[in-house]
């Protein structure tokens, strides 16, 4: 991680200005489930092969999702965080949570539900009133479905997952489709207007972390080269 990166100023919280909406979003999931990929995919629409699996963005996007702009933040975790204390802090300071798991790695879709009790854990600390019995909005997210042949996970057990968990659920191909995953991103972002009465954010207190004051955020936009991030692009 690079300190020298300049910090943005913060985003204006839940209004719904010319500016748009503003929507923290944490990306979970075991290492190599393709959480960057789905990330980049969603902000510059490629596909990306390999990328540096120690490295930590929060990614700024703006994008229009049923006729209202959203200015994202997105929070793209390093899927072999050991240290619970530091994973929760980073939880803490989203508002809605897409959890990710490959469809080719049983491993990875177990450890769905503990991410998922991690986020309520980590929510339920903060949060005072009627809105604290509602666990945080999230989506599971099951990537990698263009291996059919090396599928561990199915459908079913998806969805039947997600349901436990009171999530939304969808399965993408960060590789083959942009559509795919921009449809995953909007549901939790819709999931999230859906439990705060059309306010993301509005459900939690705000907290602090000073952990997240200090991570770096890049500007991205389909003009990929303005992430500045040391991508190697693709040329699909
Ligand atoms: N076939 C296929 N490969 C994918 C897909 N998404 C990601 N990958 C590949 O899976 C590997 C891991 O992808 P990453 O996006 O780095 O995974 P991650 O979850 O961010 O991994 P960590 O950074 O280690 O936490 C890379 O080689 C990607 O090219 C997909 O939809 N299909």
């Amino acid at each position: 991680m690079n300190s020298s990166f300049p910090l943005p100023k913060p985003l204006k919280r839940g209004s719904g200005g010319a500016a748009g909406r503003a929507a923290r979003l944490v990306v979970l999931g075991q290492s190599g489930v393709g959480k960057t990929a789905m990330t980049v995919r969603f902000i510059t629409r490629r596909f990306i092969g390999e990328y540096d699996p120690t490295l930590e963005t929060i990614y700024r996007h703006s994008t229009g999702i049923d006729g209202e702009m959203v200015q994202f933040e997105i929070l793209d975790t390093a899927g072999q965080e050991e240290d619970n204390m530091l994973l929760e802090e980073k939880i803490k300071w989203g508002e809605g949570f897409l959890i990710a798991y490959s469809v080719t790695d049983r491993c990875s879709f177990d450890e769905v539900m503990r991410l998922r009790f991690l986020v309520n854990h980590a929510h339920a600390c903060g949060r005072r009133g009627p809105s604290a019995a509602d666990p945080p909005p999230a989506l599971v997210v099951a990537n990698k479905r263009d291996l059919q042949f090396d599928r561990m996970v199915s459908v079913a057990e998806g969805e039947a997952l997600a349901a436990a968990l009171r999530c939304p659920f969808a399965e993408v191909s960060a590789r083959d489709s942009y559509e795919e995953v921009l449809a995953a991103f909007e549901a939790l972002h819709r999931e999230m207007l859906r439990q705060s009465g059309g306010s993301p954010g509005a459900h939690k207190r705000k907290m602090s972390s000073k952990i997240m004051d200090r991570m770096p955020r890049f500007p991205a936009s389909p003009s990929v080269n303005g992430t500045g991030r040391t991508f190697t692009f693709s040329s699909n």
